[in-house]
């Protein structure tokens, strides 16, 4: 303490940070140090010898700590604005008689500057709400960009998305018809999904025209013990069985065996299925959305559709357009799909305006499924960021040019006519692949079967 000696008490007081002011029982300011002119912006002649009710009713601050210490006589914390716009905290502190312990000698008032606190409060706020707002859109484009999401920017696709929400909440049988690649599988599944009773049950998707007739049926139906060589013992459950609860979603049905319609319809109408093989017919809750890319009444006047399936099948028919005929479609797709291949491959790449004048007038014949593998190709193949028009037309050129140029023998190559021919048939499945999307409907297409097309592509590869 000997080295305090001497010190002064106001010099110390006036050398604090913090903005101090001492006013007397009646609320008169007594003194004000000098940190308080900074801390405020206010200048301390101002208030000196005033009463603080009164320095708060000309406005100095909105609010009085000292009429606050005063009423409530014990240490009193308050927020306070200045007229300078600062933001501060004040705490009274009051000092008692020592004769009478409730009487109030003087207050003593430690003022803080916060305005800067508040100013950085203020921002992490605006930074929080900023972040929650961004989190928003990336769950919103994550979920869009997802798979299952349907892009429909058109008013046909809007329409189709409407009844199919519409028609998912009753059990009806839907057929979706489309051509190849317009998104009849997705559209099936969103009726599943949209369906409150049913998408907590199995989705259950069966290609009709990829599965031989003896196969399909017990595939399809189910089968008992010793029902044909090499079944199972205790039988097998059918898909139409494993769909209970749920949707089947009969996939290709323009393909589905004639000599099978008639059991078809009948599980269709009873809803009770028999297994190839039993006697006991089961019954299931199983909605039916059918799909096919073939004009099934075509089919039905050719004979090879029955009529009495198609009306059972067609009670509420949804017909997807083809992509040309909703064009604008044709870029939100693409921004989609660049989006998908993008965090797929780890790419930042983009599209330019040459580009999507040039997708928005193709045609598209593979419809979403070609545009999709546009993208991804244009994406892996680029060599810079930016996807030109030229990438497009070249990938449609190296389409065109694919067949005829491997079809047309070159003069010059002396190879055997096998091995040349063999590079003709793998180019001619490559491109089949390439346009329907899978080998095995790349398969179906060239009329051949998965196992010969994967043979012969595998042959075809140059040694
Ligand atoms: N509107 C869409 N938005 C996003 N993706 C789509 C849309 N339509 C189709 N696709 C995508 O295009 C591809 C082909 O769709 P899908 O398999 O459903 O077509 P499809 O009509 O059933 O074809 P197919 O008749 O050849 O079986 C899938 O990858 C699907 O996710």
């Amino acid at each position: 303490m000997e080295t305090l000696k001497g010190l002064n008490a106001w010099d110390v007081l006036n050398n604090i940070n913090d903005g101090v002011v001492i006013v007397d029982s009646g609320g008169k300011t007594l003194w004000v140090n000098t940190a308080w002119d900074r801390i405020t912006g206010l200048n301390r002649l101002d208030v000196l010898g005033k009463r603080m009710a009164d320095v708060v009713g000309e406005g100095f601050y909105d609010r009085s700590v000292t009429e606050a210490v005063l009423q409530s006589r014990s240490i009193t914390t308050i927020p306070q604005s200045s007229k300078t716009g600062k933001s501060l905290v004040s705490t009274g502190i009051p000092v008692f008689t020592g004769e009478d312990p409730r009487e109030i000698q003087y207050i003593v008032i430690c003022m803080r500057d916060i305005t800067e606190l508040k100013d950085a409060e203020h921002r992490l706020k605006l930074a929080s709400e900023q972040n929650e707002q961004f989190l928003r859109q990336l769950e919103e484009f994550r979920k869009q960009s997802a798979p299952g999401h349907i892009v429909a920017e058109s008013k046909a696709m809007r329409d189709v998305l409407e009844l199919a929400g519409r028609i998912a909440r009753v059990d009806s049988t839907v057929l979706i018809t489309g051509e190849s690649g317009v998104g009849k599988g997705l559209l099936a599944r969103y009726i599943h999904d949209c369906s409150p009773g049913r998408r907590g049950g199995p989705f259950v998707p069966i290609n009709c025209g990829a599965i031989p007739a003896p196969l399909l049926e017990s595939e399809l139906f189910g089968y008992e013990t010793g029902a044909f060589t090499g079944a199972k013992r205790g039988g097998k459950a059918g898909l139409y069985e494993t769909a209970h609860q749920g949707t089947l979603f009969l996939d290709e049905i323009g393909e589905f065996p004639l000599e099978l319609q008639p059991k078809l319809l009948h599980v269709l109408q009873d809803g009770a299925v028999t297994r190839v093989g039993g006697t006991a017919a089961h019954r299931y809750d199983v909605r039916i959305v059918a799909a096919t890319n073939r004009d099934l009444e075509a089919l039905v006047a050719a004979g090879r559709f029955r009529a009495d399936l198609y009306y059972r099948l067609a009670v509420v028919p949804i017909q997807i357009p083809g992509l040309r005929r909703r064009q604008e479609d044709i870029i939100p797709l693409a921004a989609f799909y660049l989006d998908r291949y993008n965090r797929r491959y780890g790419l930042r790449r983009q599209l330019t305006a040459p580009l999507l004048d040039r997708m928005t007038a193709y045609p598209w014949p593979g419809n979403v499924r070609e545009l999709s593998n546009a993208i991804e190709r244009m994406v892996v193949t680029a060599e810079t960021d930016f996807l030109t028009a030229g990438q497009f037309d070249f990938k449609l050129h190296a389409g065109d040019d694919a067949a005829p140029a491997a079809s047309v023998p070159n003069p010059g190559d002396e190879r055997p006519l096998r091995v040349r021919l063999a590079e003709v048939e793998a180019e001619i499945i490559a491109r089949a692949i390439r346009d329907h999307g899978t080998q095995a409907k790349a398969a179906q297409a060239l009329g051949i079967s998965l196992s010969t097309l994967i043979r012969r592509q595998r042959h075809g590869r140059p040694v």
